[in-house]
């Protein structure tokens, strides 16, 4: 009998599964209520703003499906969509009138840009406390320092996800495959914080499946479709698929995989996060989280 493409979610056995998407609405409820009493206290009403340069069709999805959950937890949301070939003197403009804009509280830059653009520069103009991205280099020295910082969505996401299933993270050896200032440095001190002990491997690391196969928990933040096997585990990891790779399939059609091989790893693990369904849906929640927070801390909490 051949190994089916991918194991049906729902034949797990329960628990196995870390259900993402229901975590995130979660989250989102009690950012709404939070949000409500903001409100009521400081008469406040946090607003994220969301720029987006050119058409690609995902970042377009993200950014429509963030606007639509900014207010459906009652805040306010802005949308600025440029053209693709809009010049970086005018993005860098734009960030300045948001920085200065006392009802804005969060504001993000959807990434890719083009490649006329420099990322970094965009991301070092916004203000650090308005960075719900967490992406600015003030708020990457707060968290390798333990000080204030507003955390990468993605891998705060994933935080969360793994300290709800796990509580006590203390003391367990985690593997982070990525390396990435977005979500696999980050990822690296927030389980540090958690008095994990840290392996962060990328693609010059020697022997990659023996590396994770010591790992009490696997971060696979790599970008390559399905890339870790089941026999890459210790078994009872626990696995986490930050990767979303769309794959073409020999019927014309497209599905999203992660970057782990969810059919061979999910009989190993003790628990898995699904893809799609898992960290995704932890990023944007973890957006409206941030953009509290950010809200809150302009009134002085
Ligand atoms: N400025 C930013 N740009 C990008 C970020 C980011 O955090 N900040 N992350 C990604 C895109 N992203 C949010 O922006 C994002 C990606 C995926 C999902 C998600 O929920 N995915 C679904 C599956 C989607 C699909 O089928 O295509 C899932 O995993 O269930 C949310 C947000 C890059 N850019």
């Amino acid at each position: 009998m051949t190994t089916p493409a991918t194991l049906p979610t729902e034949n797990l056995p329960t628990g196995k599964l870390i259900d993402g998407k229901a975590f995130a609405a979660t989250l989102r409820a009690q950012i709404a209520v939070d949000v409500a009493a903001l409100k009521a206290s400081h008469g406040v009403q946090p607003g994220l703003a969301v720029v987006l340069v050119g058409e690609d069709p995902a970042s377009q999805i993200y950014v429509r499906n963030k606007a639509k959950q900014t207010v459906e937890c009652g805040m306010k949301s802005v949308e600025h969509k440029l053209s693709a070939d809009t010049p970086e003197a005018d993005l860098l403009a734009l960030i300045d009138t948001l920085n200065a804009d006392p009802t804005i509280h969060g504001i993000l830059v959807q990434l890719p840009v083009p490649k006329h653009i420099d990322a970094d520069k965009i991301i070092a103009a916004i203000r650090p406390d308005k960075d719900v991205d967490g992406f600015h280099p003030m708020n990457a020295g707060l968290l390798a320092t333990g000080g204030k910082a507003l955390v990468p969505c993605t891998p705060l996401g994933c935080s969360l996800l793994l300290k709800d299933h796990l509580g006590d993270l203390s003391g367990k050896h985690a593997v982070v495959i990525g390396r990435s200032n977005i979500v696999g440095k980050p990822m690296a001190q927030l389980l540090l914080q958690e008095s994990c002990t840290v392996t962060v491997a990328h693609s010059r690391t020697k022997d990659l499946p023996a590396v994770c196969r010591e790992a009490d928990i696997v971060v696979a933040a790599v970008g390559r479709p399905e890339m870790v096997k089941g026999d890459w585990l210790k078994p009872g990891a626990v696995v986490i698929d930050v990767g979303i790779n769309r794959i073409a399939l020999p019927d014309g059609k497209s599905k999203v995989v992660g970057d782990v091989d969810f059919a061979s790893a999910a009989p190993v693990a003790s628990a898995i996060t699904p893809v799609p369904g898992g960290v995704g849906p932890m990023t944007i929640a973890c957006l409206l989280k941030n953009t509290l927070t950010a809200c809150q801390r302009s009134v002085g909490l």
